[in-house]
């Protein structure tokens, strides 16, 4: 991922499954956050949160947040959510994956696979009879698309390639990355893959079609990892939700139309409810009508008590850090008071890689203060700390630069 690039999550997922449910869930909530600046940035690129506990809690001071939110001690960092229209099975192999898709698909660090888990539609998401499709096949065909589309890439070229190799002495890894630069894969993902398949790096005119294969699979996992949010946890069944879960890791069950609920019901001021919580509470009983009443209990028994939350938050988070691995770290210009310039508290929380080193988050911040690093101090401890310390979730970290 690029320095100062701001995280970008895809959503895919069939007509139907309940994309735009999940997309709206996750970027329209009216909780004090929906304030922030750039909630909606276009018609399908919103911001969504990741939770954080706050270190003001732990360092006891108040904190006046800028880049994120805070509420009751957690820490709202925003990531990017893109609503990647036009997922056709199939495509591929005729006029290949619509422009538009594969355009917002290279944008992507990660996607978020919304998968209809009652098996009520088919792969064109048409309506069928209740659980009469399979919905582990959709799973398969995503993962396939991608894989086939980053195959053709490579096989358009092979026979250079070769020849690049094999005659001209080039690496097959500088080689490989050439081809792939233009959609925004890093030759980190590509090395890992190529050493992950153990096959002959020295001989490509050796591989078939299938290694070929294998390595464009290697590269799809390492550049656009995919979690699924089993959607539609409401009128699924069990056998399905574990089906789906059993076929592939990770999938979160989800209920993006009970979150939308639960934040309209929060907006009237019927409960109180923060999106990613388990449980909600009824403010004024006597307000809600009966019909309301068994809605809100039917979400509870059904959904928040069986899978810990709708999913939603769930999903996004698991996705920033499980599958890109990242951390929330605390930029801070003077480490006595954990303030900036302004004299603001806490203000600003960043995601960043695990293993990544202060320079790495003064990149983060600002290319001048990478350029002009000197060290950096760990605030909570006031202690300068080494440039290959690898910086951990919740640091608070003060970046000393001749900027
Ligand atoms: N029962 C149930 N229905 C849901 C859930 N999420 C979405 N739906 C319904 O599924 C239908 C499709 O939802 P959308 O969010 O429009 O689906 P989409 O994937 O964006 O579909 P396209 O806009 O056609 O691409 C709507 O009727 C939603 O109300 C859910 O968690 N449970």
């Amino acid at each position: 991922m690029e320095a100062g690039k701001v995280t970008l999550i895809g959503l895919v997922g069939k007509p139907n499954a309940g994309k735009s449910t999940f997309f709206k869930a996750s970027t329209s909530s009216d909780v004090e956050i929906a304030n922030y600046p750039f909630t909606t940035i276009g018609s399908n690129r919103g911001v969504a949160f990741i939770r954080d506990e706050c270190p003001h809690k732990e360092l006891d001071v108040k904190c006046d947040p800028n880049n994120s939110r805070c509420i009751n001690g957690t820490r709202f960092v925003p990531v990017q959510l893109i609503d990647v229209a036009g997922l056709v099975p199939g495509a591929y192999k005729g006029k290949g994956l619509g422009n538009e898709f594969l355009d917002q698909l290279r944008q992507a660090d990660a996607l978020i696979h919304v998968v209809d888990a009652s098996g009520s539609t088919d792969l064109k998401g048409n309506p069928v009879e209740s659980d009469e499709h399979d919905p582990t096949e959709d799973i398969g065909f995503l993962e396939n698309e991608i894989k086939m589309w980053l195959y053709g890439i490579l096989n358009e070229k092979w026979g250079s390639i070769v020849k690049k190799v094999e005659n001209e002495n080039n690496k097959l890894l500088d080689e490989i990355s050439n081809k792939y630069t233009g959609i925004g894969i890093k030759k980190r993902s590509i090395k890992l893959s190529l050493n992950k398949t153990q096959l002959d790096q020295e001989k490509p005119s050796k591989w078939n079609k299938s290694d070929i294969v294998e390595v464009a699979e290697e590269i799809r996992k390492q550049s656009k990892p995919i979690l699924i949010s089993a959607n539609k946890v409401d009128i699924s069944s069990e056998e399905n939700i574990k089906k789906i879960t059993k076929k592939h890791q990770p999938t979160v069950p989800t209920g993006a139309k009970a979150e939308l609920i639960l934040q309209k019901a929060e907006k009237k001021g019927y409960i109180n409810y923060v999106p990613g919580e388990s449980s909600f509470e009824i403010i004024e009983p006597s307000k809600i009508t009966e019909e309301q009443k068994k809605g809100l209990d039917f979400i509870k028994e059904n959904i928040l008590d069986k899978y810990d939350g709708t999913g939603v938050q769930k999903s996004l988070e698991k996705t920033v850090r499980d599958l890109l691995n990242m951390i929330v770290v605390y930029p801070v210009e003077d480490e006595s008071d954990y303030t900036n310039k302004q004299g603001e508290t806490l203000p600003d929380a960043y995601l960043l890689k695990k293993g990544s080193t202060p320079k790495d988050l003064a990149r983060k911040i600002h290319s001048e203060i990478a350029d002009k690093y000197l060290y950096a101090k760990d605030a909570k401890s006031g202690r300068r700390i080494s440039d290959d310390t690898e910086l951990k979730n919740g640091d608070v970290i003060k970046i000393v630069s001749s900027a």
